[in-house]
């Protein structure tokens, strides 16, 4: 997690006046600031070139728009705000209250009902309408969205085009690249990265859009050139309440508010619904290799635009990953391969070569692209990545109960040994998926080490229990199934092994001890925070990147095997 302080703004702006902004959006303007009717009139001569909603970020210049929020109130900060130079406030009529109790300097405060659902536009207007000097890539879904954008970024860098990227890893604009706090940033801040993308000279934008993003309305104002979507599955009910207002979020981006037009993976049942619910033009995109444990391949394929067939694994001279033809209903068709390991990965590959197809781009050109840049495949940080040999190390993000599962099904075909995972769930966040999490662990891999993620304000024993209770149900349950009389254990219905389930914390102490014991034909796949270089306990921030945990052990059992001359 980055400070708030980071963002990228553009070096030149337009100036447009408060007048202007009360013009074209309707704002009333509050008595208590400085406004009309005030001698000069002040809202004529007040300047705004940017637009900031935090006043840690505020600089000369800003608009600071005071939201409303779960927490606290932006206004609260108005005063800081002025004395960083923002020129006026826009808030709702709370929020112009608590401006004058904070006795801030005067300035126009402008007021409106709903301030964040004016700020994708505001923000827009006062930057130039940056995002339609770009051609604009969205990927939304629950899982694959960073990924599909790296490939996304890797195959338009590839035809040439110069690329900016936004989402949960990083933000990148030309060669100026900064960590990211929001996989999709607050409106304000996401207008100045694209006036800086303008101003760098960039041409696309490939980008992760969030159910979050949507439902606080960060990408107000911009209408994306192709929207992607991978997959739905349970996550972030704490935010959405339900599987169906979680979806209902994500359908938002399939609108003419937010795309011109659409591409949807439509392998799961909620793929579907979306190509039916858009009301943008969509293009639909079938991957019939059993990427999920739920495709119904015949349903989905049916009059799909785009299927993917032929998919076999790359042979060891050719790396890891798989080959796959990509086919339109017109008979065009397109053969390559992706360097990352797991069916999923073919979904990614395929529904970022889809949106570039989509957006216009020749299918020759893209082939001559591909060819000459070894496919769709780039390293992505903390996805799949593998860290270490013997035993192979992976560190994967995985950290919902379908993305462990695929994670772990995608590693299976290429372990000699045991597979192991070490993985344990996020505080204060979805907690039904702790069960489910524990459940397909047992069920996926040999050895499951429950152990912490973030566990933002609760107890890490308790989330741990929760787990590890989900693990022993699945295996009760898959025992259970076991038939009377079966000799030696033989299951029929449950899972082929009974994986050994251990708890060790912290976190650095299980990756550790799990590579120190581990043989050198397994692998252990190290899930759930990626790239992510700070653990949140308690409030308090301590820096733990499970790659570099898992290099130091590594390290350290080739050392002891040296040593034992082995
Ligand atoms: C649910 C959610 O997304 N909430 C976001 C929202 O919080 P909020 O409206 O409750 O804000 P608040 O903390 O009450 O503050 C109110 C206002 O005062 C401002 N403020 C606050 C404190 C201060 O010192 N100064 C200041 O100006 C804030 O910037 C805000 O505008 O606005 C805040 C300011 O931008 C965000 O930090 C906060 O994200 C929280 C931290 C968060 O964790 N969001 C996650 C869940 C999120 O958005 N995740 C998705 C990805 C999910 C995924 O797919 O994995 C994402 O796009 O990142
Ligand atoms: N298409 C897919 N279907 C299912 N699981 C996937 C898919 N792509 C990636 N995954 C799994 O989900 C994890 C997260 O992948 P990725 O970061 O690309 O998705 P994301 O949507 O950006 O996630 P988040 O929003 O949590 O950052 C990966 O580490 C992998 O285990």
């Amino acid at each position: 997690m980055t400070s708030p302080i980071d963002r990228l703004r553009p070096a030149t702006s337009v100036h447009r006046t408060a007048r202007d902004l009360v013009t074209t959006f309707g704002l009333d303007v509050d008595a208590r600031g400085t406004g009309t009717g005030q001698g000069a009139d002040a809202l004529e001569t007040t300047e705004i070139w940017s637009v900031a909603s935090d006043n840690r970020v505020v600089t000369e210049g800003d608009l600071f728009v005071a939201l409303p929020g779960a927490g606290t109130h932006g206004a609260r900060f108005a005063r800081d705000a002025i004395s960083r130079g923002a020129r006026a406030v826009l808030t709702d009529p709370q929020g112009a209250r608590l401006v004058a109790e904070t006795g801030a300097p005067r300035v126009p405060v402008l007021v409106t009902e709903d301030p964040r659902g004016v700020l994708g536009h505001v923000a827009a207007w006062v930057y130039g309408e940056p995002a339609t000097q770009l051609t604009t890539f969205a990927v939304t879904g629950t899982n694959g969205k960073t990924t599909t954008t790296y490939l996304l970024d890797h195959l338009l860098r590839a035809l040439g085009w110069k690329g900016g990227l936004i989402g949960t890893v990083e933000m990148r604009s030309g060669d100026r690249v900064l960590p990211s706090r929001l996989t999709t940033p607050e409106a304000a801040d996401l207008q100045a990265l694209l006036a800086t993308m303008r101003e760098d000279g960039v041409s696309t934008l490939a980008m992760e859009v969030s159910s979050h993003a949507l439902s606080l309305h960060r990408v107000d104002g911009i209408v994306f050139d192709v929207a992607g979507f991978t997959n739905l599955s349970q996550d972030h009910l704490d935010f959405h309440g339900d599987l169906q207002e979680y979806f209902d979020a994500k359908a938002a981006l399939f609108t003419p508010q937010h795309a011109r037009r659409g591409v949807v993976v439509v392998d799961d049942a909620w793929g579907r619904r979306l190509a039916e619910v858009a009301t943008i033009p969509v293009a639909t995109l079938a991957v019939t290799t059993g990427t999920r444990g739920d495709l119904d391949a015949p349903a989905a394929t049916e009059g799909a635009d785009w299927t993917v067939s032929d998919v076999r694994a790359l042979d060891a001279a050719e790396g890891t990953g798989s080959g796959f033809v990509l086919r339109h209903r017109d008979g065009r068709e397109l053969r390559t391969s992706t360097a990352l390991p797991g069916g999923f990965n073919v979904a990614n590959a395929a529904l970022a070569l889809t949106m570039v197809l989509e957006a216009g781009a020749d299918l020759r050109d893209v082939q001559v692209a591909l060819e000459a840049a070894g496919g769709v495949s780039t390293q992505v940080p903390g996805r799949m990545e593998v860290v270490g040999s013997s035993p192979r190390v992976v560190v994967d993000f995985a950290h919902n109960t379908d993305a462990l599962s695929l994670a772990l099904a995608a590693l299976r075909p290429t372990t000699t040994g045991r597979l192991v995972v070490v993985f344990g769930a996020t505080g204060d966040r979805d907690k039904g998926k702790r069960p489910s999490m524990g459940a397909v662990a047992v069920e996926g891999a040999d050895v499951v080490v429950v152990t912490d993620d973030d566990p933002h304000g609760e107890d890490p024993a308790a989330i741990r229990a929760e787990v590890l209770a989900g693990a022993r149900a699945a295996q009760q349950a898959a025992a259970a199934r076991v038939e009377p009389g079966a000799v030696d254990g033989v299951r029929h219905g449950g899972p082929a092994r009974a994986a050994t389930l251990v708890e060790i914390a912290p976190r650095a102490t299980a990756i550790r001890d799990t590579i120190l014991e581990a043989d050198a034909q397994d692998t252990v796949l190290v899930a759930g925070r990626g790239h992510e270089v700070w653990q949140e306990i308690a409030g308090v921030d301590h820096a733990l990147d499970d790659r570099v945990e898992a290099r130091a052990a590594l390290a350290a059992r080739h050392e002891t095997t040296k040593e034992h001359g082995e």
